[in-house]
Formats: C-alpha cells, sequence, structure tokens
C-alpha cells in the first residue's frame, strides 16, 4: 500500500481533503490491492443490490420462451402469426439496442446510480403494461419499453459494480452480475413452465417481472453511487466515504483509500487539461451546447486515441462473439430444436440449457479471478467448438418434420437426439463459463473519460448482434439446414478464438486506471502476461510470509 509520490499537495478547498495534485509531477502512483484478501460485507451487498437489474434482464428475455407458446388468442383474438412472434421477440433487443448508447451518455451526467433507478422504473411500466394489454401491438409497446430497460441495465449494473469493487475482487464480482442474469433466465423458465397450465397464466408471468424492480428501486435510495463518479463530480469527500465503506475503515486502509482517490484524481486532472487544450481554440459553449460538446470530444477521444479506441475495439469484439456465437438461439429456440427432434417434453428438456447456462456461471465466478480472463477464454472456447462441431454432425442423423408435422412428431432417432443434447449442454457448458461473461468486464477496458459512451457503445454492439441472431436462426435453420447453422457458429467461435488470442490481454487483478496505460502503447498481450504472472508471484510470495 504505498505511493511512491512525495509531498501532498491541498488541492480545492471544496472538502478539505488531502488529495495530490498530480498536474503538477509526472510521478506514478502505485496502488497495491493485494493485501486484500476477500470482498467485504458492504461491496456484496451492492453487488447483490445492483445484481436485481441482472435478474430482471434475464428474467424479461428469458421469459420470451414460454410466454409465446402460451399466448393462444389472448392478443387481439387471434392465435400469433410468426411474424407476430418475431416481432414481439426482437423489439425487446432493438430498444435495448437503441437504448443503451443513449444511457452510455446520460450515466456520465446523471449518475451511474440514476440509470439504474430509471431502468426500474421501464422494468416495472413494461411489466404491468405487458400483462393488461390486449392487442398484439400493444404487447410489441410493452415489450419494447422493457427493451429500453435491459438495455440500460445491462451496461449500467457491471459498469457500476466494476467502479466499486476493489481490483483483486472485479473480475468475481462483475461475474455476479452474470450470474444474475443466467439465474434470472432460469427462473423465468420455471415460473413460465408452471404457469403454463393457467389460462392466461402468462399474463401473471410477464407481470411479475415488476416486482423484483420496485423491491429494487426502493433499495437503491440507500445504495451510493460509484467513487470514481463521485470524485469526477468533485464530491471528493463521498467518494471518500464510499471508498472507506468498500474497503474497510482500518487505519491501513485508509492509506490505500487516499492513493486510490489520488490515482482517480490524477487521471481526472489530466483528461481535463488535455480537454482544456483541445477546446482553448473554440468559442466557450453555455447549457446544453456545453454538454453536447463535451459528449462529441468523448466520442472523438474514444476513436482517435490509440489506447481508447484499442478498448473499444476489444470490448465491441467480445460482446459482438457473445452472441454471434449463437448462444441466444439456444435461450430463445431450444424448445422448439428439442421438439424438433423429438422429445417428449421440450420445454422441460430446454430448462437444461438455462440451468447449464446458470451453473457454469457460477463455476466461472469462482474460477475467473484464478485462471484470469484472457486464459479463461482460450480454454473454454474450444469447448463451444467441440459442442457445436458434434450437434452440426449429431444433426446429419436426425429427420427434421416440416414444420407443420412438427408438433406431431415424436419418433426422432433417439441416439442421436440425446446426442444432440449433450452437445448443446457441453456449448453452452463452455459459453457459460467464459464468452457468457468475460465481455461483461467491459467497462474496465476504457479510461474514466470514456468508460460509460464506450461501455454504452459496446453493450449496443451486444444487442445488435443478439438481434441478428434472433432473427435470422429460424431462416437459417431451414437455408443452411441445422447442420450448416451450427458449423457456422462454430465457425465464427473459430474466428473468434484466433482473435481473443491476438488482441485481449490479461486484465485481471490491475486497478481500472492501469488498464488504461497497458493499452495506451499497443495490444501488449504478451507485456500483460508477464505482469500477471508477477502479480501471481508476488500474491503467493506474500500469503507465504504472511503463514510464517
Ligand atoms: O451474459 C449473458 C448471459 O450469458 C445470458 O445467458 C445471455 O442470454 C445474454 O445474452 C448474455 O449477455
Amino acid at each position: 500500500m504505498s505511493a511512491s509520490t512525495t509531498e501532498p499537495l491541498i488541492r480545492g478547498e471544496d472538502d478539505g481533503l488531502r488529495i495530490q495534485d498530480d498536474r503538477s509531477t509526472n510521478n506514478d502512483i502505485e496502488v497495491d490491492e493485494s493485501a486484500l484478501v476477500a470482498p467485504g460485507a458492504f461491496i456484496w451487498a451492492l453487488t447483490v443490490c445492483a445484481g436485481v437489474s441482472g435478474l430482471l434482464f434475464g428474467y424479461d428475455t428469458g421469459v420470451i420462451s414460454s410466454t409465446l407458446v402460451s399466448i393462444g388468442s389472448d392478443l387481439s383474438s387471434r392465435p400469433l402469426s410468426t411474424l407476430d412472434k418475431s416481432l414481439i421477440t426482437s423489439c425487446t433487443s432493438l430498444f435495448a439496442l437503441i437504448a443503451s448508447p443513449i444511457t452510455g451518455v446520460l450515466a456520465d451526467h446523471w449518475g451511474r446510480k440514476r440509470v439504474i433507478l430509471v431502468a426500474d422504473v421501464l422494468f416495472v411500466v413494461g411489466a404491468l403494461w405487458q400483462a393488461v394489454t390486449g392487442s398484439v401491438w400493444a404487447m410489441i409497446g410493452g415489450r419494447s419499453v422493457v427493451g429500453l430497460a435491459v438495455g440500460s441495465a445491462s451496461f449500467v449494473v457491471p459498469l457500476y459494480i466494476s467502479e466499486l469493487s476493489p481490483s483483486p475482487f472485479r473480475g468475481k464480482l462483475v461475474t455476479i452480475s452474470a450470474l444474475f442474469i443466467t439465474g434470472g433466465q432460469v427462473v423465468a423458465y420455471i415460473i413460465g413452465w408452471l404457469f403454463s397450465t393457467y389460462s392466461h397464466g402468462w399474463r401473471w408471468v410477464v407481470g411479475l417481472g415488476a416486482l423484483p424492480a420496485a423491491i429494487q428501486f426502493l433499495f437503491l435510495q440507500f445504495m451510493p453511487e460509484t467513487p470514481r463518479w463521485l470524485v469526477q463530480a468533485n464530491q471528493k469527500e463521498l467518494a471518500k466515504k464510499v471508498l472507506s465503506r468498500v474497503y474497510g475503515n482500518t487505519e491501513d486502509i485508509q492509506d490505500l483509500v487516499s492513493v486510490i482517490l489520488r490515482q482517480v484524481e490524477k487521471e481526472i486532472y489530466e483528461e481535463e487539461d488535455a480537454a482544456a487544450e483541445r477546446s482553448a481554440s473554440q468559442a466557450p459553449k453555455q447549457g446544453w451546447r456545453a454538454k453536447m460538446a463535451r459528449v462529441n470530444d468523448h466520442l472523438t477521444q474514444l476513436v482517435t486515441v490509440g489506447g481508447n479506441r484499442r478498448a473499444l475495439i476489444i470490448a465491441c469484439m467480445l460482446q459482438g462473439f457473445q452472441q454471434l456465437c449463437g448462444f441466444n438461439s439456444l435461450m430463445y429456440f431450444s424448445a422448439t430444436i428439442f421438439a424438433m427432434v423429438g422429445f417428449e417434453s421440450p420445454t422441460l428438456t430446454s430448462l437444461s440449457i438455462a440451468l447449464t447456462n446458470f451453473v457454469f456461471t457460477l463455476v466461472a465466478s469462482f474460477t475467473i479471478e484464478k485462471i484470469g480472463r484472457r486464459r479463461i477464454l482460450l480454454l473454454s472456447v474450444p469447448i463451444m467448438i467441440l459442442g457445436l462441431g458434434l450437434c452440426s454432425v449429431a444433426f446429419n442423423y436426425v429427420d427434421i418434420p416440416s414444420e407443420e408435422a412438427l408438433l406431431e412428431y415424436r419418433t426422432g432417432d433417439r441416439v442421436w437426439a440425446v446426442v444432440i443434447l449433450i452437445a448443446m449442454v457441453t456449448y453452452v457448458a463452455g459459453y457459460a463459463i467464459g464468452m457468457g461473461n468475460v465481455p461483461w468486464q467491459q467497462s474496465e477496458l476504457f479510461p474514466l473519460s470514456v468508460r460509460s459512451v464506450g461501455s454504452g457503445i459496446s453493450t449496443a454492439t451486444n444487442w445488435a448482434s443478439n438481434l441478428l441472431i434472433g432473427i435470422t436462426f429460424l431462416p437459417m435453420m431451414e437455408l443452411l439446414t441445422p447442420v450448416g447453422t451450427f458449423a457456422l457458429y462454430a465457425g465464427i467461435c473459430i474466428v473468434g478464438w484466433f482473435t481473443i488470442w491476438r488482441i485481449y490481454p490479461e486484465l485481471g487483478g490491475l486497478s481500472l486506471e492501469r488498464v488504461g496505460e497497458l493499452l495506451k502503447e499497443g495490444w501488449n498481450v504478451e507485456e500483460s502476461i508477464k505482469q500477471a504472472r508477477l502479480r501471481k508471484l508476488e500474491a503467493r510470495q506474500k500469503k507465504t510470509r504472511g503463514a510464517t
């Protein structure tokens, strides 16, 4: 817990906090968090409270599978057409895609917490709207409001957790939010299945989503803003209080808290100075024009500054592959696939997909810090390729009935149907361990000045790819056949593996401010691996020293 700088100066008089003004020095600030053993109760509580948004994200995306088959003629007094089903499913992804870059900007102005609050209001409105709706178009409206909520929550929750958590536990705690997503999907599958026999039961299923959102809304009143946003908003005293609660209040820890604050401040000062230099030649702007100019400046910085651009490429690449590898086609259509290959109870069989996803995300939360983000991806993507390859081969041996005959079809080749199930479970396990959660670590890639905007854009990439997969899956199953479709997803995973291997450095255990430095001059993959090894070695040595 040391800072290599000396002579702290007092900057500003707003809160009397003794913080080094690093405009005057080029010294590095070293934050050493390796002595921290486990996340404290406070950060756990915050992660769980924020994670409820993930639960809603999972619930509202998972619920559609059972809702579509239970609606019957409840909407517009007619059965749903294929177009109705596609629109009801994809409008959520479309509106999530629209919401994420916008909330990316808003989270900078309003703060991270207020975006979670707004998402909660949208979750409640969307859930109740769907529950009472009478027509197909009104249902599409309700699903779109939910889409706005899902888009905002999916971007802001990992950002919130990542800015609050101590570096050694950041990977684990952000993975917990992914665990909530997959847990929400399991709950949605189970509740959907339980209510499927009641007439109009689907209205309860979609309406229930309002409850956790309303509870979270109440809890949020007691949750703090992130220290990093608070420093940016010039509320340093409050930022210090939050950090102290996250890290603990011992004297030793207070030194560490001060060093972290100084590091955050240093980053902000450097960015402020650079922004002032850039705008020196322009006429000063006021009000919303000033705000727009700031957003514009952030977007320009995101693309033109090498380190930011690299961060954006990595974040969008990971989010793109997370969806283009085809996982959500199973989430949305696994029941259809299992019916196709002849399973007696396709909805129940498809629960195995959601459960595997949940269980292996749980495994990831225990292992990600030990194995590392990069390594966990490089090890798990081949498992996905294996599952998809096996699936593609197995489909060669199963007779697929025409769509009309689908409901009566129950006599597929049992052995190959089971092979398909095993292959899919293998694929999902591989996905959940790496691809399903590592991309949500996206916020750590960006420096504070462009973190919110950058995370918003990469979340939008996730939803754009999600939309693409949702729309193309069924047509591809016809045009390319299941063999071709799953082979294509395997091919995408192969490309994904090579791209990750080439450009994604190991970022586990680095402070958010250090990540920026790593990407400044290049991808620095080799260097990052070396540093990660060193960090591990040091941590091990400290432990042994502590034990003796
Ligand atoms: O991380 C989540 C998770 O893997 C979900 O199961 C999936 O449906 C989402 O698309 C993804 O973003």
